[in-house]
């Protein structure tokens, strides 16, 4: 995409925060399921929704957990999102009602307004949020502005660095 505002800032999040955000979310979710038994399932969006799912559900106690693959980016650039493996049918019944649908972070709300259109009364979590994307997303614990790319810590690794008085 040309016409979006580049992404300037850098919002690292490390292992122990993206544990404790998604423990909030879970916490925050929590008795907000149907009425008849709460959420009967959680369904994570691969790759990244993995993790908060996990952490979700195993909050939660919600044993019933599927996958839902939407590929939507290829590194930092935008492409058309499209679903490349669906979760089981008997899972999400007809519209997905008292599912979990999760996801690491919300950008600019494609990827959520795919697996909308395709199960419309499930409930959208994401841990992290940006202003375009918002709108699609049901709950979510922390927002950021919308020229910041997320860095993830699976997708980083420590790195030695020089002393401050080594560098040339
Ligand atoms: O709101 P959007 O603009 O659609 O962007 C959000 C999606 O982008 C990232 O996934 P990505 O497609 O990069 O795949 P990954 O989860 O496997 O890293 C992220 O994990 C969300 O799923
Ligand atoms: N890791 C990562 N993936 C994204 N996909 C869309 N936006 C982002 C972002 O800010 N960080
Ligand atoms: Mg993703």
């Amino acid at each position: 995409m040309t016409d979006r505002l580049p992404h300037e800032k850098g919002f690292h999040v490390s292992w122990d925060q993206i544990h404790r955000d998604a423990r909030a979310l879970a916490w925050r979710l929590d008795g907000k399921g149907p009425d008849d038994g709460g959420w009967r399932a959680v369904v994570a969006i691969t790759r990244g929704g993995m993790a908060p799912a996990m952490i979700v559900s195993r909050e939660l106690d919600i044993r019933v957990v599927d996958t839902i693959s939407v590929k939507s980016y290829n590194h930092q650039a935008q492409t058309q999102p499209r679903v490349i493996k669906a979760p089981q049918a008997d899972i999400m019944g007809d519209q997905g009602e008292g599912v979990l649908v999760v996801d690491d972070l919300v950008d600019t709300g494609k990827t959520l307004e795919l697996v909308r259109k395709l199960y419309p009364k499930a409930h959208f979590a994401t841990v992290y949020a940006k202003p375009e994307g918002r709108g699609m997303v049901d709950t979510y614990i922390t927002e950021v502005s919308q020229d910041t790319w997320i860095f993830f810590p699976w997708d980083m690794a420590l790195q030695y660095v020089e002393p401050y008085r080594g560098r040339d």
